[in-house]
């Protein structure tokens, strides 16, 4: 008789009980203060961002035979111990990149609508094109603007790609990161945009970061603000979370507690990867679908239009129909305002939002691959 599994699930993974409960035995913790002993009999240890998973974290466990996280980041993971005590992990890859694609487009056009200028007029750079960064060169592209593409890692493991030089970013409109938090080395991701990067940019230039708060230096970005830099700043992630720089606060156009991954489908997708990856380890049939498990979309939209393109504003309406940035930053100030320690609590209770791939939307022939592109479910008319 083989002995039950035991999955030790970090508490905001979810759907963890419909894709697991009937592989093994469940047991739930707290991703940061979770300890050694709470997991000693993991055979599986599956998490999110807030678990640090090191040794301190594993040395009492036993017969862990795997470890996942559903996340596309996994700068929590100390990838060289689990690799010297022979121990598997895998990240969830992707899960959550049309999540924060639609987070950049809601920035966008926000902050395009604010300040009055049209988007397919701006060069825009994207640091990291990996899953996220790939998606936005084309949803970018859909809206017709021009893109500058930086990624040497990527252009050193793959000869047909091209990146282009970080001083070219610089020179960008638009610049949005979606880079690994990389301490050291080569293509180190530590600290990428700090006083002196800052101060080469445009006056006016947008900074979208959505990737890890250690690619900026915060404290360096609030010194150019103090100094009166002329910067348009969206914050998703910040340096030493939870415990941010609030100082940054009132210079942000728009700042979120660490959510642009945070669609329903981005979480659940994060879980369904790992249950895949699991199935297959355990040569086990795959038999639990996320689409069973999804919460159908509420909206079917039509797009009524008498000419085959729409304007700006209208582009705006439809996105923030499904995701409008502005409401999650005031919801983030307030948040901050009435207690300086919600950060987490704030990610905890986060209403996650549909994305717009769960958005039907009708459409003509003449908007078809424009609406595609952006991300939108489309069908025709
Ligand atoms: N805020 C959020 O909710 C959220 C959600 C998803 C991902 N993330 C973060 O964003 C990162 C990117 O996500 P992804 O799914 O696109 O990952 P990915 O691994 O698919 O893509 C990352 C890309 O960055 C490139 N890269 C690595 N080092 C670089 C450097 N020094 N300069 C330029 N490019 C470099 C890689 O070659 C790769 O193509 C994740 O590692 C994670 O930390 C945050
Ligand atoms: O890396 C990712 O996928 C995102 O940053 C994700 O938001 C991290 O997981 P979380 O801390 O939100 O559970």
């Amino acid at each position: 008789m083989s002995q039950t599994l035991h999955f030790f699930i970090e508490d905001s993974l979810l759907y963890a009980e419909e894709f697991f409960s009937g592989l093994g035995k469940i047991t739930r913790f707290k991703g940061r203060e979770v300890t050694a002993d709470e997991i000693k009999d993991a055979d599986f240890l599956l998490t999110r961002s807030t678990t640090k998973v090191n040794e301190n974290l594993l040395n009492k466990c036993t017969k862990l035979q795997f470890v996942g996280t559903a996340t596309a980041g996994y700068n929590h993971i100390d990838a060289d111990y689990l690799a010297s005590v022979n121990i598997p992990w895998l990240p969830a890859s992707g899960c959550n990149a049309d999540a924060v694609c639609d987070y950049v487009l809601s920035s966008a056009f926000n902050l395009a609508n604010k300040y009055g200028f049209e988007l397919k007029e701006k060069k825009i750079g994207i640091v990291g094109v990996g899953q996220i960064g790939s998606r936005l060169v084309k949803r970018f592209g859909a809206l017709g603007c021009e893109v500058v593409e930086y990624d040497p890692v990527r252009a050193e493991s793959d000869p047909s790609y091209t990146s282009s030089e970080f001083e070219q970013i610089l020179e960008c409109d638009l610049i949005t990161c979606h880079v690994p938090y990389v301490k050291t080395g080569k293509h180190a991701t530590h600290h990428l945009f700090n006083l002196d990067t800052l101060n080469k940019l445009k006056p006016r230039t947008i900074l979208i970061n959505a990737c890890r708060g250690e690619v900026v230096n915060n404290k360096e970005l609030l010194t150019a603000f103090e100094q009166g830099i002329d910067l348009r700043v969206v914050l998703d992630v910040f340096e030493n979370e939870p415990q941010i720089e609030l100082g940054l606060l009132p210079y942000l156009e728009f700042g979120t507690p660490h959510i642009a991954g945070h669609s329903l489908e981005g979480k659940a997708r994060g879980t369904e990867i790992l249950y895949k990856l699991i199935c297959e380890r355990l040569n086990l049939p795959v038999e639990i679908k996320l689409e069973d498990l999804l919460p159908s979309m509420a909206l079917d939209h039509m797009v009524v239009t008498d000419n085959y393109k729409l304007s700006q504003r209208q582009y705006r309406a439809l996105i923030n129909l499904v995701y409008d940035i502005r409401n999650d930053d005031i919801d983030f100030r307030m948040g901050l305002a009435q207690n300086s320690e919600s950060f987490d609590r704030l990610r905890k209770e986060y209403s996650i939002r549909r994305e717009l791939t769960s958005l039907n939307l009708t459409c003509d022939q003449s908007l078809f691959k424009t609406f595609t592109d952006l991300g939108f479910k489309t069908k025709l008319k």
